[in-house]
């Protein structure tokens, strides 16, 4: 048997991964992650170096989870500025090794599962936190995050309305044209009256007031992956009922965590273990930072399915 490593394509995991498995495989990797050592996650808060002279940023990611059998690392890395360049601002490969004796499985294609690992740790957070008769959705941002987040977030919800907001105009009109959805010309006009809204931006300072918001909204706050960027004002988090994937990881990454102060109510995975309640009538946040083992165990699956085909 060949001892080289399958590479699995962007195209091949587009092709494998579906919205459907990754979300509950997500969900219970999100509670295993909350379970401490009884959970069987090992995954230590991600390394990242800023690659100043470029104005990048370089991340390690590795990840264990005895129960799903997956260890794996995300290298990934993410440059604001190439935003219009034709290069994606995400990028990210991710290898995958075997539990039981260390060998290399496999390194697949990282930003589609970075994508839509995102967007159904969204779809989690959004079953457990929004009200159950959510009928508008808001998507501030049209990038790669706002596109997978209008698919995955369908899945959860029957929305009537989606609105999309984005500072370049051209940029949202080519996301409703191909995703069926209401260009805004402001934020605060997407944000109002809307009972889920997603935030995928690389915005640095708030593009959401918590006087926008409906009371009993749900919010995913997907950007501002760093300790001194908000996507939420300092306000909206304060007076939020505030959710993150990983408390470790937004103490020491999030803006919108540390800048605010904001209290954080639970994980997500504690809303999943049962071992805290859901306040969905309250106005709720979904801090994303984005963790390792969602990673892990998307890649997994991909590597499975990719393998009972061959
Ligand atoms: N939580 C998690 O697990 C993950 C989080 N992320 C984060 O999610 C965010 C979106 O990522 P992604 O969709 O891949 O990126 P893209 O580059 O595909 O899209 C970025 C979007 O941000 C918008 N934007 C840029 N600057 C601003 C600003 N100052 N104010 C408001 N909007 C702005 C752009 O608008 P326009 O095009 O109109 O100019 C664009 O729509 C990033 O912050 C990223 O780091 C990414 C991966 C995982
Ligand atoms: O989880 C990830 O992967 C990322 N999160 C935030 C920014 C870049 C990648």
């Amino acid at each position: 048997m060949s001892r080289l490593p399958k590479y699995i394509e962007a195209d091949d995991v587009k092709r494998i991964l579906k919205m459907t498995d990754l979300i509950p495989i997500i969900e219970k990797a999100m509670g295993d992650f909350s379970k401490g050592e009884d959970g069987g996650v090992v995954q230590p808060v991600r390394s990242i170096i800023p690659v100043e002279k470029h104005g990048g940023f370089f991340g390690a990611m590795p990840a264990y989870s005895e129960n799903d059998a997956a260890l794996a690392t995300k290298l990934v890395t993410f440059y604001p500025k190439n935003a219009g360049t034709g290069l994606p601002t995400h990028m990210a490969a991710i290898i995958l090794f075997e539990p039981s004796t260390g060998e290399l499985k496999s390194i697949l294609d990282g930003e589609v599962i970075t994508s839509m690992r995102t967007a159904a740790a969204s779809a989690v957070a959004t079953k457990y936190l929004a009200s159950e008769n959510s009928k508008i959705l808001c998507i501030l941002g049209s990038g790669e995050q706002a596109r997978s987040h209008y698919k995955s977030l369908h899945h959860i919800c029957n929305f009537e309305e989606v609105r999309v907001w984005s500072p370049t105009l051209k940029n949202a009109q080519a996301f409703s044209s191909q995703l069926k959805s209401k260009v805004c010309e402001t934020a605060e006009e997407a944000v109002r009256g809307a009972d889920v809204i997603v935030t995928a931006t690389f915005a640095k300072q708030p593009i959401v007031e918590w006087e926008w918001v409906k009371p009993g909204a749900h919010i995913n706050a997907v950007g501002a992956v760093n300790i001194k960027w908000q996507e939420l004002s300092s306000e909206l988090m304060q007076k939020s009922v505030v959710h993150v994937d990983s408390r470790e990881a937004a103490m020491k990454e999030s803006g919108d965590v540390i800048i605010s102060k904001a209290e954080i109510f639970a994980e997500i995975g504690d809303l999943v273990n049962g071992t805290k309640e859901a306040q969905r009538e309250k106005t709720t946040v979904f801090k994303s930072l984005g963790i390792a083992i969602e990673d892990a165990v998307s890649a997994k699956l991909v590597y499975d399915k990719h393998m009972e085909n061959q």
